[in-house]
């Protein structure tokens, strides 16, 4: 099902909880809502599901406006971190309720029933009651409850929140391959950046009742549009007088910038690739993360964070370092624009190629 949304916006008392939020969703994609608590990303799924009426704007299920359906008739399937499965009733009866509720007849239900228990792999389990479930094994019943009825368009807020963290993992790849393989629209309500990258096609980033941005991971991670999803997505140094680093001028309206770690290379002389695009530094704190080292470096009055990998010579604090930038986004309230060190692009116009 294609999904719009127009200008929606919902406030709660003098609280403005959805803010003209538009956006578009094509036919059996992904959507992860992404956001930071109380951005409004709840409030605009239950919009969508019908359990929460906008103030104003639309909501259009492929094409037909659907504001005045109410839930049961929008054909939407639920997941939510709270709508828990019924305790009285075993995997069979949780699944098959969706059905009963229709009326569909015993035989259908049955049939319906089993194929989502195969597809779930929840084979061997149909009369063991929530309680004797594992977390991961409930969402899947709840998943498959969801899909009984044949939604057009399945909702999931915060599907995961309440598992751990390595069963975590593999129920967003299951779920993942899932969806893809079902073709069904899906949107999940997330608060989580690795879990909406791993497992959305698309991510609309929601703060105070707007949508900041919407993109594939990667055009979000790449090309953020604003300050604070450069910020929220990501590791990032936010910084003030970045025209005061070598290779970088200062852009009129662009006030500040965003480095990411990744952009920034640090270490001996002789390990930076451009020393004509570096400064000096000084190391001032070292964490060492597992697969890389992570910096605090000095670099005048800026004090950047940088990764520094394990096959390089060792940093520690104090030492005198070199620090090239290879690029930065820089950005003013509306926008951002990446930037790349001119220093860099000047000296490499000018280097001799290794074949001549
Ligand atoms: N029924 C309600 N009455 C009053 N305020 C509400 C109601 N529902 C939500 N809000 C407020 O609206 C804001 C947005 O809430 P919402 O649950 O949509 O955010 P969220 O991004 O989903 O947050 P979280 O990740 O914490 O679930 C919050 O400040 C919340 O307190």
């Amino acid at each position: 099902m294609h999904i719009t949304v127009k200008k929606l916006c919902k406030s709660f008392g003098n609280f403005q909880a959805s803010n003209c939020v538009s956006f578009n969703i094509e036919k059996g994609k992904l959507i992860g809502l992404l956001g930071p608590s109380g951005g409004g990303k709840t409030t605009i799924l239950r919009m969508i599901a019908g359990l929460e009426e906008p103030d104003s704007g639309e909501i259009l299920f492929n094409g037909e406006c659907v504001n005045d359906k109410p839930p049961q008739e929008r054909g939407i399937g639920f997941v939510f971190q709270n709508y828990a499965l019924f305790r009285h009733m075993n995997v069979f009866q949780n699944i098959s309720f969706g059905l009963v509720v229709q009326k569909k007849s015993k035989k259908e239900i049955e049939k319906r029933v089993n194929e989502l228990i195969c597809l779930t792999g929840l084979q061997g389990l149909e009369k063991r009651y929530p309680n004797q479930l594992s977390g991961g094994q409930r969402q899947r019943v709840a998943f498959a409850r969801a899909l009984a009825p044949r939604p057009q368009l399945l909702l999931l807020d915060e599907p995961f929140a309440a598992i751990d963290a390595k069963v975590r993992k593999e129920l967003r790849t299951w779920l993942k391959d899932m969806i893809e393989k079902l073709g069904v629209t899906s949107i999940f309500v997330t608060h989580d950046q690795e879990e909406a990258i791993e497992v959305a096609d698309e991510i609309i980033i929601i703060n105070q009742g707007q949508v900041e941005q919407m993109g594939t991971p990667m055009e979000i991670y790449k090309q953020p549009k604003t300050a604070f999803v450069a910020r929220f997505i990501g590791e990032s140094n936010v910084i003030e007088n970045y025209h005061l680093l070598r290779g970088f001028e200062k852009i009129l309206q662009y006030g500040k910038a965003i480095i990411r770690p990744e952009f920034i290379e640090i270490g001996k002389e002789d390990e930076i690739s451009n020393i004509a695009a570096a400064q000096r530094g000084i190391v001032r704190h070292v964490v060492y993360k597992g697969n890389s080292w992570q910096i605090e470096v000095e670099v005048g009055s800026h004090l950047l964070v940088a990764y520094h990998a394990l096959d390089k010579k060792e940093l520690r604090v104090s030492d005198k370092v070199w620090v090239m930038i290879h690029q930065m986004h820089v950005f003013d309230d509306q926008e951002s624009i990446i930037v790349e060190n001119r220093l860099k692009r000047a000296a490499s116009q000018f280097s001799i190629p290794v074949y001549i």
